[in-house]
């Protein structure tokens, strides 16, 4: 037997499999050209060990920012991603290119969790009419009007009853918070409202809580989609997704509820605009209106308008904790603007300054969407010189505005004057105030959330004087990081004005 020409064939073979391996590891190592700048990839890892070890990945961004400026690449996993910084460079992409960059990437968190479904988790045609209708009807239905004003107002009454109740003693405002903010929006939604201690509400706003702050896997599930069929469970996957399904058989539950009372000559909220707009297109082969996409329209406002705002009252109150000179100021304004008989108006916000600052001091200094919601685009883009690639996930960090030392110095501090200018609110100041994103895309719950926050922090200054729990100092300020950016939780005593 002649082994020679078998040494021969298993040496070639080798040798072919050896550059072969070599030439993947040095592809994997190189950028792809026109792409922005970035750290050094390695083999397999990319530039995963670029963000870890740092105390979360918003901490990692800046550092990179600040070695790569404005606009740089990381490969994380199988996805290219591109974080662009800086005011007038996300006015760039989200506004002047934003047709262009408009999709949500594909990846764990919208392909798998949202399913391109709904608003926040679609794409294309399907999103531009959901959100085009979705916009047309809230503001039919009173977004920015009196009803809307009535529906927060009465749950904050009801808020205040349940703080009134707590006679000085310690609690947390959390649960409470959280139950004011999913009850506007299921009655917006299906024109219902829970009580605070509803058994099955509390499951699901401990759910929505869950989902924006334990979601931290989520972003490495996005990164190696072959983690979610890793045994165990080690990275959440099947504990999200069983999240989800739980969100959705809640939300069909209050739909085939809801159905029964539907009445095409008199709709009263965003269910029955969208059964009716259903209703009417059921002939049209393209219609993108079906049940499904309205469970998950409706799942959408209770993930996206819940935690969003309860988050920023909850940073509100703890940093006028910290900061009682900021309480009384705010008390001063409250009773010379409103008095204290009749409750809070948004028209009375014009003619209170320092409140509508330190509403803006709470939305900026929250910071709770720092990297907004990533987006991509179905094709190759040209920005700025550079040329990204079709499908990279695009970063818009509203944290490199918000916390921008050159527009805000000292940007963790809590200072509401800031965004004033003399005895006025600063426009130039709120023009850079981006919590919500810019272009087509922004949050359209941007008016809600607004009166939300302004109409409830006023009527809690205007009742409560908010406290530490006992003599030891006010609670620590930590920032926790999921989604979103949350306090940790904390305790307080709130004793009533006289
Ligand atoms: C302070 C409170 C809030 C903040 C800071 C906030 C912030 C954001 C941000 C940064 C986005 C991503 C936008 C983008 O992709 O560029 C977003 C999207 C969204 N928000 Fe909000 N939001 C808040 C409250 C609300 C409320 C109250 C609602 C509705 C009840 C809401 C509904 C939505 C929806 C449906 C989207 C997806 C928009 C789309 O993909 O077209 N948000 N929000």
């Amino acid at each position: 037997m002649d082994f020679s020409l078998f040494t021969d064939a298993s040496s070639i073979l080798f040798l072919v499999l050896f550059g072969l391996i070599t030439y993947t590891l040095l592809k994997q190592c190189r950028r792809p050209s026109g792409m922005p700048p970035g750290p050094r990839l390695w083999p397999v890892v990319g530039n995963m060990l670029s963000i870890t070890g740092k105390q979360n990945l918003i901490e990692a961004f800046r550092e990179l920012r600040q070695q790569y400026g404005d606009i740089y690449s990381l490969k994380l996993g199988s996805s290219w991603i591109v974080v662009i910084n800086g005011y007038e460079n996300l006015k760039d992409a989200l506004v002047k290119q934003g047709d262009m960059f408009s999709d949500r990437p594909d990846n764990f968190f919208f392909t798998r969790l949202l399913q391109h479904q709904g608003i926040i988790g679609s794409s294309g045609l399907l999103w531009k009419e959901s959100r085009f209708f979705t916009q047309k009807t809230l503001k039919d239905f009173g977004f920015g009007k009196r009803s809307l004003q009535d529906k927060i107002l009465e749950e904050v009454t009801i808020l205040l009853k349940t703080i009134e109740n707590t006679k000085g003693e310690i609690f947390t405002l959390k649960p409470l918070i959280q139950g004011v903010f999913s009850n506007i929006v299921t009655s917006i939604v299906f024109n219902r409202r829970f009580d605070y201690d509803d058994p099955q509400m509390m499951k699901i706003r401990d759910m929505l809580h869950e989902h924006l702050t334990d979601s931290e896997f989520s972003g490495i599930l996005d990164a190696i989609p072959v983690l979610e069929s890793f045994p165990g469970d080690l990275f959440h996957a099947k504990r999200l997704l069983d999240v989800e399904r739980k969100l959705d058989a809640f939300v069909q539950k209050c739909l085939d509820e809801h159905k029964q009372t539907f009445d095409e000559n008199n709709l009263v909220d965003y269910a029955d605009a969208y059964f009716s707009e259903m209703k009417k297109r059921q002939n049209e082969k393209d219609s993108v209106y079906s049940e499904r996409q309205l469970v998950r329209i409706c799942r959408d406002f209770l993930l996206a308008g819940t935690d969003t705002t309860a988050t920023n009252t909850r940073w509100a109150i703890l940093h006028l904790i910290c900061k009682p000179e900021i309480q009384e100021r705010m008390f001063l304004e409250i009773q010379d603007v409103i008095g204290l008989e009749r409750p809070p108006d948004m028209n009375d916000r014009l003619n209170m300054p320092y409140c509508d600052a330190v509403c803006n001091e709470t939305m900026r200094v929250s910071n709770v969407g720092p990297l907004s919601a990533p987006r991509s685009s179905r094709v190759d883009v040209k920005f700025h010189g550079y040329k990204i690639p079709a499908e990279t996930v695009i970063y818009p960090s509203l944290d490199s505005v918000l916390f921008d030392e050159n527009i805000y110095p000292d940007p963790e501090d809590f200072i509401p004057d800031r965004f004033l200018e003399g005895s006025k609110i600063s426009t130039s100041m709120t023009k850079l105030n981006v919590p919500f994103s810019l272009g087509k895309r922004s949050c359209p719950g941007e008016v809600l959330a607004r009166q939300e926050l302004f109409l409830t922090i006023v009527s809690l200054v205007r009742k409560f004087k908010f406290l530490p729990p006992d003599g030891s100092g006010p609670p620590a300020k930590k920032r926790m990081f999921g989604v979103i950016f949350f306090p940790a939780e904390y305790k307080l005593r709130a004793k009533l004005r006289n």
